[in-house]
């Protein structure tokens, strides 16, 4: 019997993107993810399955070997880190970017400033480089909010359309990368399925060209 490849999936606006590139690489859940409370799914290929996760616990599947490949956005990867992972593919899907944000027409003050963020080791970087020094306040959600109640000075947030910007009173203001998603790949898998794995990278790289 061939080895049992496991993929982490990031559920939610990332998952429904993915399948049709799974699905054009040869790879389809045996039933319908979004009708099920599973975590763990069969799929048409006997000795490959697929779990779905939380974005931020992508990473630390597939870097910890418990899955063996996976799928998850820069932003998340840039956050957790990359030890332990090659990242073989830019999948081009949930393309957004990162930026950093503050009040329409405010200006940031001089000196120290607060960041609220959820990409706390991003934001960290990213000041410490500018050489501007920064108090980083976790969230875990509705940034925009932060700048309006005074919680903080700016925020860092993925940006798509900048609706959500806009509809809060905030602007743009730096860019810090541009994102999307990326298939990776645990460093021991890749030496010890090295066929298997490097089947799956060239069919999803494939779906990817023909999009
Ligand atoms: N507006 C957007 N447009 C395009 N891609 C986006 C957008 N927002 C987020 N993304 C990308 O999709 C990924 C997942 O975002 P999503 O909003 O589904 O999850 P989340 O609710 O932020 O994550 P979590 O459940 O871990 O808190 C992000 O990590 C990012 O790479
Ligand atoms: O520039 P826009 O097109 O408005 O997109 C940006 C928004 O998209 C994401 O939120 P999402 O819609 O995923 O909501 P969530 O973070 O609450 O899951 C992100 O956190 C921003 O708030």
């Amino acid at each position: 019997m061939s080895q049992m490849l496991t993929i982490a999936l990031t559920k939610g606006r990332i998952l429904k993107e993915t399948l049709p590139l799974l699905a054009s690489a040869g790879i389809e859940p045996a039933e319908d993810i979004s009708q099920s409370r599973k975590l763990i799914f069969a799929t048409n290929q006997e000795n490959v399955r697929l779990l779905v996760l939380r974005g931020s616990d992508v990473p630390t599947y597939v870097q910890f070997g418990s899955a063996d490949m996976g799928i998850a956005g820069k932003d998340t990867l840039m956050e957790s880190g990359s030890d332990g992972l090659y990242e073989p593919v830019d999948l081009g899907i949930a393309r957004c970017q990162l930026m950093t944000a503050a009040v329409k027409g405010v200006e940031t003050p001089p000196g120290r400033i607060k960041v609220a963020t959820k990409y706390v080791n991003v934001a960290k970087r990213y000041y410490a480089a500018q050489g501007r020094q920064a108090d980083i306040i976790k969230l875990y959600g509705a940034m925009e909010l932060a700048p309006i109640m005074d919680l903080a000075d700016e925020i860092v947030d993925i940006v798509d359309t900048g609706n959500t910007l806009r509809a809060n009173g905030l602007e743009p203001r730096e860019h810090i990368a541009d994102i999307s998603s990326r298939l990776i790949v645990n460093k021991a898998s890749m030496k010890m399925k090295h066929d298997r794995i490097q089947q799956v990278i060239d069919a999803v790289q494939k779906a990817v060209n023909l999009v």
